[in-house]
């Protein structure tokens, strides 16, 4: 009862996206929509093994319906590795642009800790180290719940050594990255900055994300006035979005409406 209370309480606060399809293409009219999307969990269903997280064929044609810029841009490791569409000329075909890596200095750190978590975990069955470039992921989602406190042991004993890198916590992962003030509202903010996008009135970005790294971003877009965030979630959340969808495939639904509303305002009306 309680629990059926709390879900009706956060769906009228964080309405579905598909339900309240017609108030976002109100919003957007006259508006260029820019979209900023999450992969887990947002455009990939969350599996056991992390390299076996792919989007569907019919996401993948529904986020490409969707790249009208130049090119995609690309920020991994929570916005701490930001590429771009390669610039003409300069560099060859298919190869990104770095623009922006402010973790660089702690690559020789993380590489150390990475080799160091890798042996420190390697007897407890079903955990696996990540790594993502600026980034560590410890997965437990495989590891016997017993053995959940005992492992994070392990990797706060090793972090006890590096006090510029911070533990946090993800959907069955615990996540090791540098103390730095930057994350993915920022990134958001950069990539926003960059594109010239930041204070068009003509732009409205979405954002759409499904884990506490991404509230950051939905707070930005918050707190700009500008746009909003759209969290993916079954379950009710404390949330700085504006808008949610249950699972991956209702943003490949949500994405596929868009571009069929847009195809259709763009057709001429004879
Ligand atoms: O905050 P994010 O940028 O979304 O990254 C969070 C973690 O996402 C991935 O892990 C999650 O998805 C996996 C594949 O479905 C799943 O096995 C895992 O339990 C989830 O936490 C990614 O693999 C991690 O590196 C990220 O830290």
């Amino acid at each position: 009862m309680l629990l059926l209370h709390l879900k009706l309480k956060s769906n009228a606060r964080h309405p579905s996206a598909l339900g309240k399809f017609e108030e976002i293409v109100n919003a957007s009219k006259g508006k260029k929509i820019v979209m900023f999307l999450d992969y887990d969990g947002t455009l990939a269903p969350i599996v056991a093994d992390p390299d076996q997280a792919f989007m569907t064929n019919e996401m993948r044609e529904a986020v490409f319906s969707f790249v009208k810029l130049a090119g995609l841009y690309y920020a991994g490791s929570h916005g701490m590795d930001i590429e771009g569409p390669p610039k003409k000329r300069k560099f060859k075909k298919g190869n990104q642009a770095v623009l922006f890596q402010p973790a660089s200095e702690f690559l020789p750190m993380i590489d150390e800790v990475y080799k160091t978590l890798l042996e420190k975990t390697k007897s407890i069955p079903g955990a696996i180290v990540e790594n993502n470039k600026f980034c560590l992921s410890v997965h437990f989602r495989c590891v016997d719940e017993k053995r959940w406190a005992a492992l994070a042991e392990q990797v706060r004993l090793v972090l006890n050594q590096y006090p510029k890198l911070k533990l946090t916590q993800g959907r069955k992962v615990l996540e090791i990255r540098p103390t730095i003030k930057w994350d993915k509202g920022r990134a958001l903010e950069f990539l926003l900055e960059s594109l010239g996008f930041a204070n068009s009135k003509h732009v409205l970005p979405v954002y759409i994300g499904d884990d506490r790294t991404d509230e950051d971003a939905f707070k930005v877009l918050r707190n700009r006035g500008q746009g909003f965030g759209i969290l993916v979630s079954k379950a009710p959340k404390e949330t700085n979005a504006s808008y949610s969808l249950q699972e991956p495939s209702e943003v490949k639904e949500f994405l596929r409406r868009l571009v069929e509303w847009k195809r259709l305002c763009l057709r001429p009306h004879y």
